[in-house]
């Protein structure tokens, strides 16, 4: 079916590099998408954990995935030269601050036929780019091979097989098509973009809502609040899409809406959780102490904030939360802080 666009070839060969919550549980899609289609795959897993990689070979990864039993399909190894060996697609699924590093050691092993699919939701501090443009940089692969898939995709959710749709972006539609066929499973419904900007946005900047939904409910307030911040999270997040040259329509999908709801409506989000430990008054030292897997919005933060500054977007709340972050604000002040702003029509 793949080989229908683009002249591509069925999806056989895959290397997912990052063998945590996202990286495991996207591998076990893939595993399941190949079984239901009864299509072959090889699909190879990075790890940097001896003890994960020996589990995966169990077909578990307890660590991280409890009990949950994975397809035979998936493989791994601590050896990124054998993952990527011969990879039609190389899935990343690692910390964002840590991909440019990684990548440039990965990136002589990468074939320069194969599409790079970015799962990470985070800005590179620094530079400000989103995950694309870093892997667009350092392995010098034209857009029509770069793609990211972003939506409300929970990890533990999804690995439970619990039912979630995506979003597979590529300026490539058939790229993208390629890749969404591939990851189609019982449990997971991918819809196809070319607003890959638009699409990495949504998923960057609601990490930095969730911390800042984490906050209210760290400090007890209602539902109202909550939906408040929600609501105009949204706004502040389409803002600086649209000034990147996004889709407006993206925003209500569900790499915008979608993805926003959900993180910062579950406990099992890691932004939500740092959002509350902040509430109930720990300093960010101390929730990244607390934190054992990664939670992007804290490190994202400010660079969306530098962004924002930077295209004049107007962005109050992720203004707020990287003031509690770097200590500037009393999180007991970001609430009175919000509410005094100037009164200005919805819309704006
Ligand atoms: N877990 C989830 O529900 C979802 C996560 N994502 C995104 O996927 C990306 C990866 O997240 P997770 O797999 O959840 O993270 P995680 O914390 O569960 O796992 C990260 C993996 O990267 C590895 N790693 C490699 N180099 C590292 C370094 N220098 N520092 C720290 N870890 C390193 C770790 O060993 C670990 O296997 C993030 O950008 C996250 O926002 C996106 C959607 C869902
Ligand atoms: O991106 C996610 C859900 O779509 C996961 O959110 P957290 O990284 O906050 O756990």
């Amino acid at each position: 079916m793949a080989a229908e666009h683009q002249g591509r070839e069925p999806l056989e060969r895959i290397a997912v590099m990052g063998a945590g919550s996202w990286g495991t549980t996207f591998a076990k899609v893939l595993g399941d998408a190949a079984e239901h289609h009864g299509s072959r795959r090889s699909i190879r897993l990075w790890g940097r954990s001896p003890e994960v990689v020996a589990d995966v070979a169990r077909h578990r990864n307890t660590r991280y995935l409890g009990d949950i039993a994975l397809p035979a399909a998936i493989t791994a190894t601590l050896d990124p030269a054998e993952a990527l060996e011969g990879a039609q697609l190389v899935v990343l699924a690692v910390p964002a601050q840590s991909l440019r590093a990684q990548l440039t050691a990965w990136s002589a092993h990468v074939p320069r036929g194969a599409v790079v699919l970015s799962l990470m939701k985070g800005l590179e501090l620094g530079t400000d780019k989103r995950m694309s443009e870093v892997i667009a940089e350092v392995t010098s692969l034209p857009a029509e091979q770069i793609a990211v898939l972003s939506g409300p995709n929970l990890a533990m959710e999804i690995a439970r097989s619990q039912p979630t749709g995506a979003v597979v972006a590529c300026t490539d539609h058939g790229t993208a098509q390629w890749i969404a066929e591939a990851c189609t499973a019982p449990y997971f419904r991918p819809y196809m973009s070319t607003d890959v900007t638009g699409v990495e946005i949504g998923g960057i900047v609601k990490n930095v809502i969730a911390l800042a939904v984490g906050i209210c409910e760290g400090k007890e307030m209602g539902d109202n609040t909550k939906a408040t911040v929600i609501t105009r999270g949204l706004a502040e997040t389409t803002r600086l899409a649209v000034a990147l040259g996004a889709d407006l329509t993206t925003m209500s999908g569900l790499a915008g809406l979608g993805d926003l709801v959900a993180t910062c409506s579950s406990k099992l989000s890691r932004n939500h959780t740092a959002g509350r430990l902040l509430g109930q008054g720990l300093d960010a030292e101390a929730v990244g102490a607390r934190m054992t897997q990664v939670a992007e919005g804290i490190k994202s933060a400010p660079a969306v904030l530098e962004l924002a500054q930077r295209l004049g977007v107007d962005m109050p709340i992720t203004a707020g939360v990287v003031a509690v972050l770097r200590g500037e604000l009393p999180v007991g002040k970001l609430e009175p802080l919000l509410l005094a702003r100037q009164l200005k029509s919805e819309g704006d």
